[in-house]
């Protein structure tokens, strides 16, 4: 039996990893693996696309376009669907996802990016993850971030463009746009009650 994907999206301190440790510690480790999408393990891909992203300068990179920025993290996710996640859920582990594509697709497009080539980049991933996608998406949503002194005016763009996304692609999956509002252990319940319909 194959496993199933759950991923968690949303802008900078709405508590997407919050929820996902909590989940950690509540699902049987045994049927689930849980991973900060693309993965920041020593060595990988991932992590090092991560520095790039949030330390250009340690790289000695002086300046470059958001599409660029996009097809490196592209470039950090298909490396990590073809060598761990396919593999989990083709040996039938559940798999939930802190950050997805989405992030992309918003970033990228709220930074700048053109949408017709971000659309062709993520094209390019979603074609390595074939078949597989989200049994459940969840949009973690507040009015402004937690514990975060981000620009309120970037935030909210982030924001207004995970919601379209969202709207969008629950024609293809389920979306569960969550208010995290209450307190984790609210929101948690409700998670959990909707992964496992
Ligand atoms: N329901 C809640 N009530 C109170 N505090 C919360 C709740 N959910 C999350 N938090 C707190 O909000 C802060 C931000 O949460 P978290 O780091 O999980 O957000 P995030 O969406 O993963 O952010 P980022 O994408 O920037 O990593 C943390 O201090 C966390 O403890
Ligand atoms: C997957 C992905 C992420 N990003 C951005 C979103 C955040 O600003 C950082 C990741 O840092 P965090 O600690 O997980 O919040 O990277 C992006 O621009 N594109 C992507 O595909």
């Amino acid at each position: 039996m194959t496993g199933k994907l759950f991923i968690f999206e949303g802008p900078d301190g709405v508590g997407k990893t919050t929820l996902v440790q909590e989940l950690r510690g509540r699902l049987l480790s045994s049927d689930f693996e849980f991973l900060s999408f693309p993965g920041r393990d020593e060595g990988t891909l991932g992590r090092a696309v991560y520095q790039i992203h949030h330390t250009p300068e340690a790289f000695g990179i002086k300046q470059m376009s958001e599409l660029a920025r996009q097809a490196l993290h592209i470039a950090a996710h298909i490396d990590v669907i073809e060598t761990r996640i396919r593999p989990w859920i083709a040996s039938g582990k559940n798999v939930v996802l802190d950050r997805f594509w989405w992030s992309t697709l918003v970033y990228g497009g709220v930074g700048g990016g053109t949408q017709r080539a971000l659309k062709k980049l993520v094209g390019a991933e979603e074609t390595v993850w074939g078949d597989i996608k989200p049994t459940v998406a969840f949009l973690i949503d507040r009015d402004s971030p937690i514990d975060r002194r981000e620009d309120l005016t970037y935030w909210k763009a982030l924001r207004e463009s995970y919601v379209d996304l969202a709207n969008r692609e629950r024609e293809k999956y389920t979306v569960e746009i969550v208010r995290n509002t209450g307190t984790i252990d609210q929101t948690i319940a409700y998670v959990e009650s909707a992964m496992m319909k």
